[in-house]
């Protein structure tokens, strides 16, 4: 019930908004303009403010000229708008619309079917006409000659044909063609009576028509002349035209009344006649086809009647019933083909015209009638002649209808030769379009072939390109560079099997007494609750126990006060290879300002150009190790390197140096204080990228054959390669775990998707962290802050990867 309601209320609303629009618009358009005009006028100003005023004027025309367009847009908007919202919202007028459009067509489809439905009605009147004209035309009385009673009496009309023999099978023809027809007009009697009450527009040769259908045949002939005899008898001797075109004449101009064109351009009368022409040659040759066909039927008749040969033969061969099939077929066969031969004769006899376009035809039908004509000069001269007067007459009739003779033997050779010419040249053009087809069509299929797979190794290599930006090594890679090893020119990066640092692996290490956490001094601080933690929107402990450092979970005195008289030392791993050097200088800083700060603290800068590690003031108690290794090729190999750089590293120095020891990245910086509350012994560090994601979704090395494969369904946290730390000898472990994992999967030429960073998450996944660091103490400084991190302490600077990884 509220719908209803609301709709209206809308476009109410929607209008307003318009009409708001609008006169806003205006409004704008002419407080612009008047501004403006304003801003034109001159007054009289002193010299020293006229500068800026011209200066401010220009300024505020600008700006006022860009609102009178700004508005000119809106009102163009406001159209659009206007015109979407009645399309859209107009439904009774759109509906209005559409019921008008089809009340239009429909009274437009009534009044065609109406004068569809005349045009019928007079077509049919007018056939029926006409073949009423046409087969009373041949009654045996109406075809010798004219001025008899078979003359149609249709005024100027002469329907019998000169020179057309008059035979018996006209008659067979006609008497048979007149049953039927008697049967039909029975029975379409009533409705042509109507059509005649219809259309009732008699003209003086449709008059009468229908009633002489009624009666019978010859009546509606005797009818007919009645009826029609009116026209003069000179005109009935013009032998050009026949009733039946006389009739389609006028057919066809009530065709045209009816559809309205009776004014309209009519065709030309070289046309008109041509199509008269076609149109007649194609009514005689079907008549002289009926004719032939009746003739051979009656002299099939004839043969039936007289011979008792059959007969007899017949009876002579009864005993072989085989055989006498096998005979009468035989006989049959003869007889067509007889038939055939006589059917030719009878043809050529009557001398059919030389017409049409079969020149070699004509050809061999003229040299036949020329060698007869011979044979016959030879016996009887008169004959010979009389037969040639036959054919001149006939081709002059023929010629007179408008008929083309073609009987001039060298013009037809001359016109064979040429239709031969153009035929082998049409043959030949075929093929070649048939070969150039086809072997257009290969071009486009081998093209499409070669498309298709260019675009399949782009496709790969742009996968490949991803995946090596990822840090994927793939197996094409190594191949190279182990063929530019035997070339002799770069180094191998991976051996087919490796020794792992026996030398260190076998070293008995002697670490520095661990000190027990001694008694706290008494401090006074809040009290822990129990049922009420201090943070209730994170992890705090992990399931095996292990605190997870956040920010408000810890009390830094305590742990101050509780370290701070251990006099430990603490270790910091940080490598700066090839351009990393540039962050060393940000990393030290910021660390000598947060990182545990009060403790001592020894800074292990490894480093390919010792050179470019700047000094830097440290406090009393710290100091900076620099630890010359190699560069490796490939920053990935820089980076997994590291594990066996510090392993090696705690094997030979710092175990004896440090307590604790934190590997970190060098292109981070310290932003808050990193205390002791970090210290374990084991310390991980959760990914900024992945802690609010599934475990299916961590990037975990997912290929079996590899060391560091995690399956689906496995994990804890995703945790970051940037931060790793705890007690050194835990260190040493790990570090030496992962190192191992690494050289394994070297082993096998695979490289897991992150480097070292995928055996750290394997390792940690079997040897879980005793504590693990938020998200607060490996940062990215390009990422947002959560409201869940609420300090951060250590981030990574935003950095070109592509830059200083080249
Ligand atoms: C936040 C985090 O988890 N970062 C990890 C991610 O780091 P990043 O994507 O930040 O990698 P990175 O470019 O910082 O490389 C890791 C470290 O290797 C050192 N280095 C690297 C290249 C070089 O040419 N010279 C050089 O000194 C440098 O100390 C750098 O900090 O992925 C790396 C492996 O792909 C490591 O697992 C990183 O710990
Ligand atoms: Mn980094």
């Amino acid at each position: 019930m509220a719908q209803p309601r609301v709709l209206p209320q809308s476009k109410e609303t929607l209008l307003q908004s318009y009409n708001k629009r609008l006169k806003d618009d205006v409004k704008s358009i002419m407080d612009n303009f008047t501004e403006i005009i304003k801003t034109a006028k001159i007054e009289d100003e002193t010299q020293v403010s006229r500068a800026t005023q011209g200066e401010q004027d220009n300024y505020e025309m600008h700006v006022r000229a860009a609102n009178i367009v700004r508005a000119g847009e809106s009102l163009m908007k406001l159209v659009s708008d206007l015109k979407q919202f009645l399309i859209l919202n107009d439904f009774p007028s759109v509906n209005e619309a559409i019921n008008q459009r089809n009340q239009q067509l429909r009274s437009l489809q009534e009044e065609c079917d109406k004068k569809l439905i005349a045009l019928r009605d007079e077509i049919s009147i007018d056939l029926y006409e006409l073949e009423e004209e046409y087969y009373s035309s041949r009654s045996p009385t109406g075809c010798k000659c004219p001025g008899e009673g078979g003359v149609h009496s249709i005024p100027g009309l002469i329907v019998s044909k000169p020179g057309q023999p008059e035979d018996a099978v006209r008659q067979v023809k006609k008497q048979k063609k007149k049953k039927p027809r008697k049967q039909t007009e029975k029975k379409n009697a009533p409705s042509a009576k109507r059509m005649v009450s219809n259309t009732s527009k008699p003209t003086p040769g449709q008059k009468a028509a229908p009633q002489a259908s009624k009666s019978s045949p010859q009546g509606g002939t005797q009818n007919r002349k009645e009826s029609l005899a009116t026209g003069s008898k000179s005109e009935l001797s013009s032998p050009s035209v026949s009733a039946i075109n006389l009739l389609r004449q006028r057919l066809h101009e009530k065709i045209k009344k009816a559809s309205g064109q009776d004014n309209a351009k009519e065709l030309t009368p070289a046309v008109l006649e041509k199509r008269q022409r076609r149109k007649y040659e194609r009514e005689r040759k079907k008549r002289r086809q009926k004719e032939l066909k009746m003739k051979a039927k009656m002299e099939k008749k004839e043969t039936e009647e007289v011979p008792e040969e059959p007969e007899n033969k017949k009876e002579e061969s009864k005993a072989e019933v085989v055989f006498n099939r096998v005979e009468v077929h035989e006989e049959s066969e003869l007889n067509k083909v007889q038939k055939k031969k006589e059917k030719r004769k009878a043809v050529k006899g009557n001398i059919t015209p030389l017409t049409g376009k079969n020149y070699k035809q004509l050809l061999s039908r003229l040299e036949t009638r020329k060698n007869k004509l011979e044979e016959l000069k030879e016996k009887d001269e008169k004959k010979a002649q009389e037969l040639e007067t036959k054919i001149k007459w006939t081709n002059a009739l023929y010629k007179a209808e408008g008929v083309k003779i073609r009987d001039d033997e060298e013009r037809l050779k001359e016109a064979l030769k040429r239709k031969e010419k153009r035929k082998a040249q049409r043959k030949k053009q075929w093929q070649e379009r048939t070969v150039r087809v086809v072997e257009k069509m290969q071009q486009r299929q081998d093209k499409r072939k070669k498309n298709i797979q260019k675009k399949k190794k782009e496709r790969i290599e742009k996968k490949k390109a991803r995946a090596r930006k990822k840090g994927r090594v793939l197996p094409e890679d190594l191949k190279k560079a182990g063929f530019k090893a035997i070339g002799g020119s770069g180094k191998v990066h991976y051996l087919p099997y490796y020794l792992p640092c026996p030398e260190i692996f076998s070293m008995k290490l002697q670490y520095t007494e661990e000190k027990l956490i001694q008694l706290f001094p008494q401090l006074f601080y809040q009290q822990p609750r129990v049922l009420a933690p201090k943070r209730q929107d994170v992890l705090t402990v992990t399931p095996w126990l292990a605190p997870i450092v956040w920010e408000g979970t810890f009390n830094p005195e305590i742990l101050e006060s509780a370290y701070r008289p251990l006099n430990l030392t603490i270790g910091v791993t940080a490598f700066a290879v090839g351009k990393y050097t540039r962050f060393v200088r940000r990393f030290l800083e910021s660390a000598e300002r947060h990182f545990l700060r009060g403790f001592q603290v020894n800074y292990y800068i490894f480093t390919d150009s010792p050179q470019s590690i700047p000094q830097t003031q440290l406090q009393p108690g710290r100091r900076l190790a620099v630890v010359p290794i190699h560069k490796f090729s490939s920053w990935q190999e820089i980076s997994m390197r590291r594990m066996e750089a510090i392993n090696r590293h705690v094997a030979q120095v710092s175990h004896r140096e440090v307590q604790y020891l934190f590997c970190l990245d060098i292109d981070m910086v310290f932003h808050n204080p990193w205390g002791p509350e970090t210290l374990g012994d084991m310390v991980a560090a959760i990914h900024p990228g992945y802690f609010n994601v599934a475990r299916e979704q961590f990037p975990y090395e997912r290929r079996s054959s590899s060391a560091a494969f995690i399956p689906e369904g496995e994990g804890d946290f995703y945790y970051g390669g940037a931060v790793f730390g705890g007690l050194v000898r835990k260190v040493y472990e790990f570090t030496k775990s992962c190192h191992m994992t690494i050289l394994a999967d070297k082993a096998n030429g695979i490289m897991a998707a992150w480097q070292e960073e995928s055996h750290l998450n394997r390792h940690f996944l079997s040897h879980k962290p005793s504590k693990v660091l938020s998200p607060e103490y490996i940062w990215d400084d390009r990422k947002p802050k959560p409201p869940e991190i609420r300090l951060i302490r250590f981030s990574t600077v935003n950095k070109n990867y592509e830059e200083v990884r080249n």
